[in-house]
């Protein structure tokens, strides 16, 4: 069974269509890649899918619960969004000892893994000890990572996991996705940063204008650009999502789609 299984799942707001009948399917246990420009629809959709926002239409199921059934959901899931929530006023320490208490974790196995996560993320003790107030945009960024999947959740969302890490944090983090889809949890990324999709994710979905116009591992996508030769995931980006290639690819949809009768 698929770990994220999402039919016809749209969001509108007034008479924008921020996500239009989106029908996706991720496999328990890996990454995938959820790409698009500005305000193609991502945020929305990852907002759908953590029961944050109902949708106008449709339905999505994640780690076998519908996504309107909030309280069963969130011990399933973690999510780091583009502007984690964390307390200023808090240390990175009572952040996280407030966020393992919302879940009910054992404090003491909390603080343990906390430790071990932040020490890759080489964010020593002292500075955990300190306001996040007086954080960096990366220090906060790595304490909102550690929040989103100390309890270890079954699916993981992570907008912008990379943003201001410096390259040494950024790599550790893209071994810690790994090491999360190698024991089995499934990590839904959406990311502007494409080596990082190219480094990590077993597939990819390709949004534009709240459309789903391209889905593959890398590897396909690069592929179905156009003139054959070896390309980089970027190349294959800037060529799906254009008008044309949208209107290209609406078309071909609706023409492999079953007719009634
Ligand atoms: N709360 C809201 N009210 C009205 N319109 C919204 C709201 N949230 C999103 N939208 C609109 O929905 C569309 C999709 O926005 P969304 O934030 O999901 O895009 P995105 O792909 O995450 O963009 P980015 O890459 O810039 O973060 C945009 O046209 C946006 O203006």
């Amino acid at each position: 069974m698929p770990a994220i299984q999402t039919t016809d799942l749209t969001k509108q707001y007034g008479s924008t269509v921020a996500v239009a009948g989106l029908d996706l399917a991720v496999d328990a246990g890996t990454v995938f890649g959820f790409l698009g420009p500005n305000g193609a629809g991502k945020t929305t959709t990852m907002r759908m899918l953590t029961g944050l926002v109902r949708p106008t239409r449709g339905r999505a199921e994640v780690a076998g619960v519908e996504t309107t059934d909030r309280d069963r959901l969130r011990p399933r899931i973690g999510y780091l969004p583009e502007e984690p929530p964390l307390y200023d006023h808090a240390t990175a320490y009572e952040q996280l000892d407030y966020a393992a208490g919302l879940r009910d974790l054992d404090p003491e196995a909390a603080r343990e893994r906390a430790d071990d996560l932040l020490s890759r993320l080489d964010l020593p003790p002292e500075d955990a000890g300190s306001r996040i107030a007086d954080y960096s945009k990366g220090m906060r960024q790595k304490v909102a990572y550690v929040q989103a999947t100390l309890h270890d959740p079954d699916v993981l969302f992570l907008d912008e996991p990379t943003s201001g890490l410096d390259p040494r944090a950024a790599r550790t983090l893209r071994e810690l996705i790994a090491e999360r889809a190698d024991s089995g949890t499934t990590v839904f990324l959406s990311t502007h940063i494409l080596p990082v999709v190219e480094a990590v994710a077993d597939d990819v979905g390709i949004l534009y204008d709240g459309d789903l116009v391209a889905e593959g591992s890398p590897a396909d996508l690069q592929q179905r650009a156009e003139t054959g030769e070896a390309r980089s995931l970027e190349d294959a980006f800037l060529e799906l999502t254009t008008d044309d290639a949208h209107a290209e690819a609406s078309t071909r949809h609706s023409a492999e789609a079953p007719t009634d009768g």
